[in-house]
């Protein structure tokens, strides 16, 4: 099911008196309904859309803890009274969220995929607003048939592989072996890194999958911002071997003290300098076409620190991606 977008969810401080000077994001985004008509993005413009998947069926099936359902509206709220730093020619769009309804997980991925295919078709460059990481399996749906001619190489920032299998069911554990199995179905390559990796929340079962699909991973005590040279070279060595990259944030990768709200709660998780630096790296890159963030759960929040992380991942990307 898809709910377009209202300016409901877009409220913030606003500077009466200091024109278009105290512009904040509530105020510069525009609402673009994907059941209508969508216009092109002109070639001279840049226009980012977010587009929210409100999901946890994935984590529940997963036995995590519910509540990534209300990650998209959170994620807004956070981003809302933004201050506005972005040129003319770039525009932000809320192009409205695909909800799970009754369980239906796999019918919800495909709604999502053909809205971000829809995107990207038009031109627009998707934000996508988890949901748990089930979201991440539609968004591939999405990007599969845009990146078909392409090497595309996805990164992700996660304590998990979420390589599980999905012989009895998929979940939130598993999107990343769904799309392997897809690409190798279509005889195409399975470029996947992940950063942050927490060896005591992966089974030894995982890393034998990893292993055997030749995963390229960084354990999180690798990831820290004094490293960060060595860091970018092995980013760097990753995106000269693919022609697009497809981000995405499992906001777990994170230590616990800054991102609380989340179902698997990551004690000894990265700081969010190293990983803002590395993922303006490749928002400068000309390669991302793609970037979701991923199991936030505002109902373990406290006083909306996850939230606001990610939120201001979003902001830094999209700064650094509308210059290219
Ligand atoms: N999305 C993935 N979640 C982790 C959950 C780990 C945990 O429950 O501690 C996984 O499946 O590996
Ligand atoms: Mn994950
Ligand atoms: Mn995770």
């Amino acid at each position: 099911m898809y709910k377009p977008a209202t300016k409901e969810a877009w409220k913030g401080r606003v500077d009466k008196h200091d024109g278009e000077l105290g512009l904040r994001w509530h105020q510069a985004v525009k609402l673009l309904d994907l059941s209508g008509e969508v216009p092109e993005v002109e070639p001279e413009n840049v226009a980012f859309a977010f587009i929210g998947f409100c999901c946890d069926e994935g984590v529940r099936r997963n036995q995590g803890r519910v509540g990534a359902v209300a990650g998209p509206a959170a994620l807004r709220s956070a981003m809302a009274s933004f201050a506005h730093h972005l040129p003319e020619q770039t525009s932000l769009y809320d192009a409205g969220d695909v909800l799970c309804t009754n369980g239906n997980l796999e019918e919800a991925q495909e709604q999502l995929g053909k809205k971000i295919a829809l995107l990207l078709e038009k031109g627009y460059r998707p934000l996508v607003l988890g949901g748990g990481h089930e979201t991440a399996y539609g968004h591939f749906l999405g990007l599969e048939k845009y990146t078909s001619k392409e090497q595309l190489g996805i990164l992700n920032l996660d304590a998990h592989f979420d390589l599980r299998s999905y012989a009895q069911q998929s979940s939130s554990g598993t999107p990343f072996l769904q799309i392997a199995d897809r690409l190798q179905d279509q005889g195409r390559l399975f470029k996947y890194k992940v950063l942050g990796l927490q060896e005591y929340g992966n089974t030894q079962l995982l890393f034998k999958t990893a292993d055997e699909m030749e995963v390229a991973y960084t354990f999180a005590n690798h990831v820290q911002l004094h490293l960060l040279p060595q860091l970018l070279q092995d980013v760097q060595a990753f995106l000269e071997e693919v022609d697009s990259v497809y981000i995405t944030v499992d906001l777990d990768v994170f230590a616990a003290a800054y991102a609380p709200g989340v179902s698997a709660v990551n004690a000894t998780g990265l700081q969010p300098e190293v990983v803002l630096e590395l993922l303006k790296y490749v928002a400068s890159s000309g390669k991302l076409v793609s970037i979701d963030i991923v199991e936030l759960n505002p109902a373990l929040d406290i006083d909306s620190r996850t939230a606001k992380l990610g939120a201001a991942i979003l902001y830094q990307v999209v700064r650094e991606w509308q210059k290219v």
